[in-house]
């Protein structure tokens, strides 16, 4: 009556399987970024409450008190998560090199190989993040998006304070200068001036850090704590826990608790990183400037971990996480 789930399993899904058991999600699994930007900016676009925060925005004049917590740009999640989101991903990333079996358990030369190759990982992930949202040889390249589509940072509060020139040659340089001032600003500096940062495509920040983050921790998550990096079958562990005297199975117990809170701290971290993901898609920006950030992350993610997986001379450089 029953059957062997090699005959009732399909090649192609038996493959998706396999990949899942060693770590290496398939690339459909990068679809729940699109649907959840779907999801909402549908929700935004329909929630009678998104709606009238919206109209309350285009309306009234000054500062608008949003209706939800999570509209709120000084939301605790945005202030002590998103803001310094990287340094979450750092701390998270780090914690699984020190506590899964892949990078402490395993013969000391794979041990070293396989950090390494995480810490690269890390390396172009961390690069693509500081090039797109904090420098690129000058203004990030979301900065230099925003200005290249005619975006500005308007209301510049000292432009506004400083007095008017006597001359029309003097008012002509300060023109000059002004409109200067207005295209070579960052997000961050315009902001400092208390200006306003308006005009241009400007992609979502927080859509493409999140999607990184997530993304990146998620397939080192998998792929650190998959099948193949586990180096002993269950019965061969006993027989060695046998062997071992209690300061060992001690040690060992301890070891286990923080493999599992390292993961538990990681998967944590991924998932408020989509919280928030779907809290920007609701509440922030255009479907087009939060595409945008989608799309750059999303290439980062197929360059670092799907790429290799065809690319033999990358997958050399870079590895696969849990191989
Ligand atoms: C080519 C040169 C680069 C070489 C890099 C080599 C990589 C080696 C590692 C470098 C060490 C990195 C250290 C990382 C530790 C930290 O993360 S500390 C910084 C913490 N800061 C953040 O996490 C800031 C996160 N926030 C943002 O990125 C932005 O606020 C935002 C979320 C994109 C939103 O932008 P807004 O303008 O604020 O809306
Ligand atoms: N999920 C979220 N929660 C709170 N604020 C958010 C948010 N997503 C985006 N924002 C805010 O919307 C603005 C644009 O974000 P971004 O371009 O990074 O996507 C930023 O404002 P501030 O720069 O005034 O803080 C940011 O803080």
């Amino acid at each position: 009556m029953a059957t062997s789930s090699s005959t009732t399993i399909s090649p192609r899904r038996h493959e998706s399987v396999s990949r899942w058991r060693s770590g290496q999600p398939p690339a459909f699994a990068l679809l729940v970024y699109p649907i959840t930007l779907l999801v909402g900016s549908l929700y935004s676009a329909i929630s009678p409450t998104a709606q009238s925060q919206q109209q309350s925005t285009a309306t009234r004049p000054g500062p608008v008190v949003p209706i939800n917590y999570f509209a709120r740009k000084d939301n605790i999640f945005n202030i002590y998560f998103v803001k310094v989101g990287w340094a979450w991903t750092t701390l998270a990333f780090v914690s699984l090199l020190f506590t899964q079996q892949a990078y402490t358990h395993s013969p000391v030369e794979l041990r070293a190989k396989r950090s390494i190759k995480a810490l690269l990982r890390y390396a172009v992930v961390t690069c693509a993040w500081i090039l797109t949202t904090q420098w690129f040889f000058g203004p990030a390249i979301i900065d230099r998006m925003f200005t290249l589509s005619g975006g500005r940072c308007e209301n510049i509060s000292i432009l506004a304070d400083s007095p008017s020139p006597s001359s029309s040659a003097a008012a002509g340089t300060a023109h000059k200068v002004t409109e200067e001032i207005k295209t070579i600003f960052t997000a961050v500096a315009c902001k400092a001036a208390a200006g306003h940062w308006k005009g241009g495509h400007d992609v979502s920040g927080h859509v493409f850090m999140l999607v990184l983050a997530s993304a990146f921790l998620a397939v080192e998550a998998l792929g650190a704590s998959s099948e193949e990096c586990k180096p002993l079958a269950d019965g061969a562990k006993e027989k060695q826990h046998n062997i071992n005297t209690m300061d060992h199975s001690a040690v060992a117990d301890i070891d286990d608790r923080f493999k599992v809170w390292s993961l538990r701290f990681v998967w944590g971290v991924a998932l408020l990183s989509w919280w928030m993901l779907l809290m920007t898609a609701i509440w922030f920006h255009t479907w087009l400037e939060k595409l945008s950030g989608l799309l750059i992350a999303i290439s980062v993610i197929y360059i670092t971990y799907y790429l290799p997986r065809t690319l033999t001379s990358w997958r050399y450089v870079i590895g696969i996480p849990g191989i």
